[in-house]
């Protein structure tokens, strides 16, 4: 990377709360060396930018400057808080199964051809290549049991620059003959090794070790496949690390609930289980979560984990509707998550739908009539889309405890972005509009898009990519300030 400053100039969406996000034209972003933003201001006119620059004590000769074009805008990497990077090549297969016969007939199956290092080495680097391709810059992956395999994921997902915690499952019991960990302290073993080499490996762009590219993130797969020895020793192992993230599923489908109860008959509840092993913490994810009890959502929210809302998967494997705008208001973090191949999709676009499609349904479910209610700002409501663009960003940073460093674009984090292109997408319209954002005196003779402010323009951008986007309007990925992806990038493929 060059050791100058490189500054963007063009319009800017960044989440802000729960409800809320800013959307500026004219802004002007400085990323540094290491890939950090300095600064960003907004509202520069363009011919305003070389005395900014001047404040700022840079001139315009000594720096990279890149403009946005019409149509495009800035906004925080996507942040892919649970998916499944051995199961992609099953995407769009078996959904006329539920959860556990699924992951038998065609889960396991698929998982265990990772054995073969080989095969690791040929499937994942395409495969990595189309989560950045979607705009994913943290991508939070369970491998599969290999070591060897799970290694050679976390050189491939190092060496394209794309962020991400990376688990090799530990799964000990209720796995097939082919595919299961032959004892509790080979599993430990191996998770011991597995986390020292992603610890190892440099840090990226940063050149600083507390900002990793690659982070080590503990993986019993769900209660019912770890025994009790294998739990305690993942307890133990986690009170000497707390560092260490920590990603699991829970409480997704009814039947894996019960054989949960069956196998645990000492917990009150499902998440009662993990808490008795010490894995519930500011650092655990917890994927799914559909059918969590009061009491189980007080203890999660007491313990200050995360949840993975994947909302694709939930409805394929017809696991349920979790309930996101409840857990909301009760203080839950909360993020998205494409879970591959149970979400049929690798896009945090299409999490985005499916989590505005299920707010929608369980809000006709409460109450079919539209009627004015009174529950809370979240609870039995659609999501907004405010809602769903914090979900996907700052939400999912929360719940894999990076967010004072991703998920936002603001002073100090990382430069984890996107540039978005939403021209082409649908309506003509659009495109008028997004020419007027780029230069507001085009607006009194723009027909339609005359009366917009850039505020409403920006949105209508945000919204477009939101429900009709795709990989090919995402023009750029950057982690950590480093170009890795998107369509501008020549040679860009999935
Ligand atoms: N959706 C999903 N749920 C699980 N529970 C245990 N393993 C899995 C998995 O691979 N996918
Ligand atoms: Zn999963």
């Amino acid at each position: 990377m060059s050791l100058r400053v490189t500054v963007y100039y063009g319009s800017l969406i960044n989440p802000t709360t729960l409800d809320s996000y800013e959307a500026n034209t004219n802004c002007l972003i400085a990323v540094n060396a290491h890939g950090n933003i300095d600064w960003i201001v907004h509202d520069v006119e363009p011919s305003a930018i070389q005395q900014t620059l001047l404040q700022k004590g840079l001139l315009i000769d000594d720096i990279t400057f890149t403009a946005l074009q019409d149509g495009q805008f800035m906004m925080p990497g996507l942040v892919d808080t649970h998916t499944h990077a051995p199961q992609v090549p099953n995407l769009g297969t078996g959904y006329q199964y539920e959860l556990l016969d699924w992951l038998e007939t065609f889960t396991f199956p698929m998982e265990s051809n990772f054995k073969d290092v080989a095969f690791a080495k040929r499937m994942y680097p395409s495969i990595v290549k189309k989560f950045i391709a979607a705009g994913t810059t943290t991508c939070c992956y369970y491998g599969t049991l290999h070591l060897e395999s799970n290694k050679v994921l976390a050189e491939i997902v190092h060496s394209l620059g794309q962020r991400a915690l990376i688990g090799k499952c530990n799964m000990d019991r209720n796995c097939p003959s082919y595919y299961i960990e032959s004892s509790s302290s080979q599993s430990i073993s191996d998770t011991q090794e597995f986390i020292s080499y992603v610890r190892s490996l440099p840090p990226g762009p940063s050149d600083d070790p507390d900002r990793p590219l690659i982070y080590p993130v503990l993986t019993p797969r769900f209660a019912i496949s770890c025994t009790k020895e294998l739990l305690s020793s993942l307890k133990s192992l986690v009170h000497a690390d707390t560092h260490l993230h920590i990603q699991t599923h829970i409480s997704e489908n009814l039947k894996e609930i019960q054989f949960t109860k069956e196998l645990y008959p000492e917990s009150d509840h499902y998440a009662g289980v993990y808490d008795l092993y010490g894995l519930l913490r500011n650092n655990t994810i917890l994927a799914h979560a559909i059918w969590l009890q009061d009491k189980e959502i007080d203890l999660v929210k007491e313990r200050k984990a995360g949840i993975s809302h994947c909302p694709t998967s939930n409805f394929n494997l017809r696991s349920g509707m979790a309930p996101i705008g409840k857990y909301l208001d009760r203080g839950l973090k909360v993020g998205l998550g494409t879970d591959a191949s149970g979400g049929f999709s690798h896009s945090m676009l299409v999490a985005m739908r499916n989590a505005s499609i299920t707010s929608s349904v369980i809000a006709l479910q409460h109450n079919p009539t539209n009627a004015a209610i009174d529950e809370g700002k979240f609870t039995n409501r659609q999501l907004p889309l405010a809602t769903l663009f914090y979900l996907a960003t700052k939400g999912s940073a929360e719940v894999c405890d990076l967010d004072k460093q991703i998920g936002s674009l603001e002073a100090g984090k990382s430069f984890d972005a996107l540039i978005v292109d939403v021209t082409g997408i649908g309506s003509t319209d659009l495109e008028r509009q997004a020419d007027v954002n780029q230069d507001p005196r085009n607006a009194s003779t723009t027909g339609m898009s005359s009366h917009m402010s850039s505020r409403a323009m920006l949105e209508g951008m945000l919204e477009k990519f939101v429900f009709c986007g795709d990989d090919r309007n995402v023009s750029a990925v950057f982690v950590q300030g480093k170009l890795i992806g998107g369509t501008s990038v020549a040679g860009a493929s999935t």
